[in-house]
């Protein structure tokens, strides 16, 4: 049986101002930085170990890992970056704040443009399409391939791109993998693995810096998954949206 382990990165600054953010590059919040702590110190205390990692090119998912592996003393692996493994391109949407395009465009279109498999948002202004354009960290990808903006089936095509390509092979020679991403990346590499239809991804949700373990077969099916806390396996329904450090019951002091 084979392991891979997946995390959607720690708070960021636009989780919390509750905004758009897609491909813009904004960094941990103080939270995201306990939340990722927090997920390297849950995978140390059950035991697992990584040969590799690979992430986005985005800093909310590279920190992530990076402490993660600090807390499990494994700065040393190799690490990946490709952007490929971006959040979803959020397109004209992208640093708007959630509540006042509800207000402007409704609920529903709001909800189908987050959730629905094949909803696009608005395309990026010119301007912002420069921008991406012109950013180092996208020069060698080809112009083709900065979006305007991202349905989750186009994020799910250029993500599995790097899956079959990268990170299958690698589990097939038996390496165990850490790939720390975003929410729609995960929502899409999930909906890829478990064979999800485009009508069941609605309500899926991936929460914020809590290990998702998924069991493989030799073939990279999946077995099964579950997310891990403190305490292992945490049962379905469970799952919180994030783990609480506000918790006055929340005790650190496992984490040694
Ligand atoms: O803004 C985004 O890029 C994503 C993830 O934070 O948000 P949503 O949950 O609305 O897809």
């Amino acid at each position: 049986m084979k392991k891979i382990v997946f995390i959607r990165h720690g708070e960021s600054r636009f989780n919390l101002e509750h905004r758009f953010t897609g491909w813009t590059d904004v960094d941990l919040t103080d939270d995201g930085y306990k939340e990722a702590r927090v997920a390297g110190a849950i995978l140390k205390k059950h035991g697992y170990l990584f040969d590799v990692a690979h992430t986005s090119v985005l800093k909310r998912a590279i920190r992530t890992l990076w402490i993660m592996l600090h807390e499990m003393d494994l700065v040393w692996i190799p690490v990946y970056k490709s952007w490929r493994l971006n959040e979803r391109h959020y397109g004209g949407l992208q640093g708007l704040d959630k509540e006042e395009v509800r207000e402007q465009f409704g609920e529903e279109q709001v909800y189908e443009w987050r959730r629905s498999a094949d909803v696009r948002p608005p395309d990026s202004s010119a301007e912002a399409h420069q921008k991406d354009l012109e950013d180092p960290k996208y020069a060698s990808i080809g112009e083709g391939n900065v979006p305007l903006s991202e349905t989750l089936l186009d994020t799910e095509r250029r993500a599995i791109v790097y899956w079959n390509e990268t990170i299958a092979p690698s589990i097939k020679r038996n390496q165990r993998v850490l790939v720390s991403a975003h929410g729609n990346t995960l929502r899409a590499l999930v909906k890829h693995l478990d064979h999800i239809p485009n009508d069941g991804i609605v309500t899926l949700n991936i929460p914020n810096g809590i290990p998702l373990v998924y069991e493989l077969d030799d073939e990279l099916k999946p077995i099964r998954h579950y997310y891990l806390n403190e305490d292992g396996e945490m049962p379905e329904g469970e799952v919180p949206k994030h783990i609480d450090l506000d918790d006055p019951e929340f005790d650190f002091h496992w984490m040694g």
